[in-house]
C-alpha cells in the first residue's frame, strides 16, 4: 500500500509533462436538461464513443479550467487507515501508463481479452481505463473465484492476459498450464513475484502520454460472465454502448448524480453494477466514486463508513441491506439515496430500510445482459413489491404505441405483447433496432444467442407482469415460477411472505414433488437465532398459518425444511436451481 500513498507526490511531477489533448464536446451530459426527451432512436447515437476520452479526459479538462472543485474523482480507503484520493487528472495520467503497459510490455492489440481479477484496489479502476483507452477487451471477475471457476473462465474466454493480486495467484498458477491462449500474468501486489509482472513498479517506470483509440460505439468493450444462477456462466459481450448509456440525458434520471455526490457502490468489482454503478455512473456526473476495500463483508464496516465519511448515494445488493438491517442502525448524516438490485427486494425489507433510515431504497433489474432495465426512480410513487418501470433506453410499451423502437414489455413465448396484468417473460425489443447498451451477443455461443431471440425481443427468462401504469412486477425466471395445483407461483411472493415472520432470517422457495399435486411449493428457511432451538414441527405450522394469512393461501408452503444457510452464486444470488434439482433427485 505504501505504493499508492507515495504515488500522490510522484504522479504531481509527470502532471506538467501531459500532452493536452482537448476532449470531444459531451454530449449534453452535464445537466438534466435532456430529461424528457423524445425516445432515443438509433439515428441519434454518435458513431464514436470511448468512455475514457469522452468522460475521463472531459473532467480532466474541467480541472484545469478550475470548473471542478477539489472533490477527488477517486475516493479509496482501507481497514488499516490507508487512503488514496486522486483527481480526474491523476486518473488520466495512470491509466495511460497503464495503457502502454498493456500494449507495449504485454504486446496486446485491441480486441485481445484479459482477465481483471482483482479486489476493490484503486489498480481495478486504472486497468479498466487502460483496456478502453486500447479497445482491450477486458472480462471482470470476482477474487472469490477458485482455481476450477478461473480455469473455466480463461479457457472459454481465451484470454491473453489476467491481472490479479496475491490472494488468487496460486489458483490461476494451478490451472495455468491448462491455458495455452494466457500468455502474460500482472501481479498487483507490494511484492513482485517470480513468473509475474509486478504492475505498480511498471506503472512507476511508464510513460503517461497515449493517445486513446477511436472506438467506435459498437465496438466491443467488456465480457461479464453471467452468475450462473441457472447452469454454467455465459459470456455476456458489450459494446462501448453499454459506457454510452449513462451518459445520456435521458438516462441520467436513474441516479440523478452531481459533482458534488459522493457515490459508494459496495458491489464486488466482477459484477456488472460494479462496472456501471462503480464507474460508468459516477464518473460520467463528474462526482466522487468511494470505495471502500472491503476484503470481507462485515454490515459494521460498511455502517462506519456511513457514518464517517460524506456518502450521499449507495448502491448494493439487497443481501447488503438485509445484513446491514440485522445490526443496530443510527440515521446516516450525509446519505441520501440507495439503489439495489440483482435480486428481489422485499416488500418487508424496503419498509425496515425506510423506517429505521429514513431513506428509500430505490430497486433497480437489469441482467448481465441488459445493464439496468427497470427503476423505481426519484420522483417515482412507489408501489411496494414492484421492481418499477422500465428506464430509457428501454421505456415501456404499450399495445396502442405501435411506432416505438426500443422497449420493454411483457411477452409470451412467441413474442407477442400481452396486454397489462398478464403473465409473460420481460422482453426488450430488438428489431427493427437494438438497443444501446443491450449485449452484442453470447461469445462463443449462437446457439444460447438465437434461444434468447423471441420474435422482435430478447426474451430475458424472468417472468413477471406488468400494470396499466407500467410497473412490472417480478415473479421470478421462468425455470423457477412453481405449478401447482393448476396455479402459478412466484418464489418472491411466498418469500416475501415469509419474511414478515420474524422467525425467518432468509429463504428460498422452489418446486418440489407430490405425488397427486404434481408440485408442492417447498420453502428451505434459515431462521434467525433465537427461534433455532424452538420445536420445528410447531415452527413449520406456524409458518404455514402466517403464509397462508398474509397471501393467497394456495401459495403457502406444503414442505418446509430448516438449513444453516441456502446456496449461493459467489455474487450471492440464491441457487434455487440447485435446491429444486435435490427435490427432483437430479443431483
Ligand atoms: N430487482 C430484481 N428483482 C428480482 N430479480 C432480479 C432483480 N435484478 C436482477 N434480478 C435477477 O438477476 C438476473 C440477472 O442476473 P445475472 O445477469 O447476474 O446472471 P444470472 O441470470 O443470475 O446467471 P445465469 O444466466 O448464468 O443463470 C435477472 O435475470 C433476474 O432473474
Amino acid at each position: 500500500m505504501q505504493w499508492l500513498m507515495r504515488s500522490r507526490v510522484l504522479w504531481g511531477i509527470h502532471k506538467s509533462l501531459h500532452a493536452f489533448h482537448p476532449a470531444p464536446p459531451p454530449l449534453r451530459c452535464q445537466s438534466l436538461s435532456g430529461v424528457g426527451a423524445p425516445r432515443w432512436n438509433d439515428q441519434d447515437i454518435p458513431k464514436e464513443f470511448n468512455f475514457a476520452s469522452y468522460v475521463v479526459d472531459y473532467w480532466v479538462q474541467m480541472e484545469k479550467e478550475g470548473k471542478r472543485g477539489p472533490e477527488p474523482a477517486l475516493w479509496w480507503i482501507n481497514n488499516q487507515g490507508d487512503e488514496v484520493k486522486w483527481s480526474f487528472s491523476e486518473i488520466k495520467d495512470l491509466s495511460c501508463r497503464v495503457a502502454n503497459i498493456l500494449t507495449q510490455t504485454c504486446s496486446l492489440q485491441q480486441g485481445d481479452h484479459l482477465a481483471l481479477i482483482l479486489p476493490r484496489v484503486p489498480e481495478w479502476w486504472l486497468v479498466a481505463l487502460g483496456c478502453i483507452r486500447t479497445g482491450i477487451i477486458f472480462i471482470p471477475g470476482t477474487t472469490q473465484l477458485k482455481a476450477k471457476d478461473i480455469l473455466y473462465r480463461l479457457q472459454v474466454s481465451k484470454a491473453k492476459a489476467v491481472v490479479t493480486t496475491d490472494t488468487v495467484v496460486s489458483e490461476i498458477d494451478s490451472v495455468v498450464s491448462e491455458c495455452p491462449a494466457l500468455k502474460t500474468k500482472l501481479l498487483v501486489s507490494d511484492h513482485s513475484l517470480h513468473g509475474w509482472l509486478d504492475l505498480r513498479s511498471l506503472i512507476r517506470s511508464a510513460s503517461p502520454e497515449h493517445t486513446c483509440i477511436k472506438s467506435k460505439t459498437k465496438d466491443p468493450m467488456i465480457i461479464f460472465f453471467t452468475s450462473g444462477t441457472t447452469g454454467l456462466p455465459k459470456m455476456a459481450k458489450h459494446s462501448h454502448g453499454l459506457a454510452l448509456r449513462s451518459y445520456l440525458p435521458t438516462c441520467r434520471k436513474l441516479m440523478r448524480l452531481k459533482k458534488s455526490d459522493v457515490f459508494w457502490c459496495v458491489s464486488d468489482p466482477g459484477w456488472i453494477l460494479a462496472a456501471v454503478g462503480g464507474l460508468f455512473e459516477p464518473w460520467t456526473a463528474g462526482c466522487t466514486l468511494f470505495i471502500h476495500h472491503l476484503p470481507q463483508f462485515d454490515p459494521k464496516v460498511i455502517i462506519k463508513a456511513l457514518l464517517e465519511y460524506p456518502i450521499t448515494h449507495c448502491i448494493a445488493a439487497p443481501s447488503v441491506f438485509r445484513m446491514i438491517l440485522q445490526e443496530k442502525i443510527p440515521r446516516f448524516p450525509t446519505l441520501k439515496h440507495c439503489f439495489t438490485g440483482g435480486e428481489s427486494l422485499l416488500v418487508e425489507e424496503f419498509e425496515k430500510w425506510k423506517k429505521q433510515t429514513g431513506i428509500l431504497l430505490h430497486e433497480i433489474y437489469g441482467q448481465s445482459e441488459t445493464g439496468v432495465t427497470c427503476s423505481v426512480l426519484q420522483e417515482m410513487k412507489i408501489k411496494p413489491g414492484s421492481m418499477g418501470k422500465a428506464i430509457s433506453p428501454f421505456d415501456v410499451q404499450f399495445l396502442k404505441e405501435a411506432s416505438a423502437k426500443n422497449y420493454i414489455t411483457i411477452i409470451d413465448d412467441k413474442g407477442n405483447v400481452l396486454p397489462p396484468n398478464t403473465e409473460g417473460n420481460i422482453g426488450i425489443r430488438i428489431k427493427p433496432t437494438r438497443p444501446v447498451g443491450l449485449f452484442m451477443y453470447y461469445k462463443d455461443n449462437p446457439q444460447k444467442t438465437a434461444e434468447v431471440e423471441c420474435g422482435e425481443f430478447y426474451n430475458t427468462g424472468d417472468r413477471a407482469t406488468m400494470d396499466a401504469e407500467g410497473y412490472i412486477w417480478f415473479l421470478g425466471r421462468s425455470d423457477d415460477v412453481i405449478m401447482s395445483s393448476g396455479y402459478r407461483i412466484g418464489p418472491s411472493e411466498v418469500e416475501n411472505a415469509l419474511a414478515e415472520h420474524p422467525a425467518v432470517a432468509e429463504s428460498a422457495v422452489v418446486s418440489s414433488p407430490d405425488p397427486t399435486r404434481g408440485e408442492v411449493v417447498k420453502a428451505f428457511v434459515v431462521l434467525n437465532p433465537p427461534f433455532r432451538s424452538h420445536d420445528q414441527n410447531q415452527l413449520t405450522k406456524e409458518l404455514q398459518q402466517h403464509v397462508r394469512a398474509v397471501t393467497a393461501p394456495y401459495k403457502y408452503p406444503r414442505k418446509v425444511e430448516f438449513v444453516p444457510e441456502l446456496p449461493k452464486t459467489i455474487t450471492g444470488k440464491i441457487k434455487r436451481a440447485e435446491l429444486r434439482k435435490k427435490e427432483f433427485g437430479q443431483m
